[in-house]
């Protein structure tokens, strides 16, 4: 069965030392009130100010800018420390299984960015790569083999999945031990339902409250609105946020006047997928703006790629107290909870936690 699959290698951890910053604590990922099995371990951060990583926007505005990468640092400079240990303690490491079918240009990238972050903290991957045609049944094999293998302590299923594969179908056979997107209808279930716990949080809801939390934003009471209700981002965003004791809005393509609706909006969370939809006549004075899209857009000219978000950062920038930038934003970050979701799940395995 394997013999279909092209397994691009197991990757050896590097193991490379990043250098040791200060080890935060954990933020309550799942709202305050909830009871302390909920704390991710200690390898997340504090709801802290952290004045050294704000930076302040030039021009008409002081918007705060909600910088990603030295968070994304931190955390993973945390989980590294804590593979070493392992290693050295047990001689055992995490191990993450990754499915990508086609060839999306974008899905690629993606995948480059998680191998590389896995390679840098010292979990080894190993890659099922599958063609654009191939058969469901192929793929529900390959992800069936995953679940098998004791020694794969997370899989991802890259998504979107070709038109002709239903999608649902693979997420419903992945182990949902073994489901560090948190995408398993048993994960987003019990993430939707207050007291409970799913094994995983999806990685962007989680690197969207780790930015509101490191920059000290509050989120109970607030007004919040989700531009875009994918699994992959915006549902699952809103299921943590309401965790969080925001009052949530979620907008889709069939909202009438988007725009009335966050206007009113302390915190706008774009998941959208269309470059600069979000306008800063979008926006109330002092809004919290995240920017969960990472568009490649192909230039016209000379035919290369740039990543655009889907706020027009120039405009919202002027009205919004603080502001994601996009590359650099919540995209690293939401990289470095994958990384923490992997650990828990081999932590789990090896009865560590
Ligand atoms: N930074 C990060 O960590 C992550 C970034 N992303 C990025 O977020 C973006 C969206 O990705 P993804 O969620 O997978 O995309 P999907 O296409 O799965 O979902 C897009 C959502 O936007 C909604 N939508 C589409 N058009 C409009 C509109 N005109 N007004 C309001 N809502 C609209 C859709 O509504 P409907 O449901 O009605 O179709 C849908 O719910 C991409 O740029 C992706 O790269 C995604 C995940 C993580
Ligand atoms: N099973 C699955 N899990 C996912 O988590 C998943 C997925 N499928 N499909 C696609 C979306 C998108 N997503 C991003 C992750 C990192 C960045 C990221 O690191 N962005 C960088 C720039 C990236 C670039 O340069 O292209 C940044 O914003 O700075 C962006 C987007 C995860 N997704």
């Amino acid at each position: 069965m394997r013999s279909t699959v092209g397994v691009v290698g197991w990757h050896r951890t590097l193991r490379k030392t990043l250098h040791s910053l200060s080890a935060p604590s954990s933020p309550a990922f799942l709202g305050p009130n909830l009871p302390d099995v909920w704390v991710p371990r200690d390898h997340t951060s504090p709801p802290t100010h952290f004045p050294e990583s704000l930076q302040w926007a030039n021009g008409h505005s002081n918007a705060v800018i909600l910088e990603g990468k030295s968070i994304a640092k931190q955390i993973k400079v945390k989980v590294a420390d804590e593979i070493r240990r392992m290693k050295s303690g047990i001689g055992k490491f995490p191990r993450l299984a990754v499915v990508l079918v086609g060839d999306r240009r974008d899905s690629h990238t993606f995948i480059q960015i998680k191998l590389k972050a896995c390679d840098q903290v010292g979990i080894e991957t190993v890659v099922a790569q599958l063609p654009q045609k191939c058969a469901e049944s192929e793929l529900l094999d390959v992800v069936s083999s995953f679940n098998d293998e004791t020694d794969v302590h997370g899989i991802i299923v890259q998504l979107p999945l070709p038109q002709h594969l239903d999608e649902e179908k693979v997420i419903n056979v992945l182990s949902p031990e073994k489901d560090v997107d948190g995408f398993h209808p048993l994960n987003m279930g019990n993430l939707a339902i207050r007291g409970r716990k799913p094994f995983f949080i999806p990685c962007a809801p989680r690197g969207c409250v780790e930015l509101l939390l490191r920059h000290g934003v509050e989120i109970k009471g607030k007004r919040a609105v989700i531009i875009g209700r994918s699994k992959i981002a915006g549902l699952p965003t809103s299921l943590l946020l309401q965790r969080h004791h925001a009052t949530v809005s979620m907008l889709h393509s069939y909202t009438k006047n988007p725009e009335q609706i966050t206007s009113e909006a302390d915190i706008v969370v774009a998941d959208v997928g269309i470059p600069n939809i979000v306008r800063g006549n979008w926006l109330k004075k002092g809004a919290v703006v995240i920017d969960m899209g990472t568009n490649q857009v192909k230039d016209r000219r000379d035919h290369s790629f740039h990543v655009s978000g889907d706020v027009c950062f120039e405009e919202a920038v002027k009205v919004a107290s603080a502001i994601t930038p996009v590359p650099g934003g919540v995209g690293p970050v939401t990289i470095s909870m994958l990384l923490s979701n992997i650990l828990d799940s081999a932590k789990r395995s090896f009865e560590m936690i």
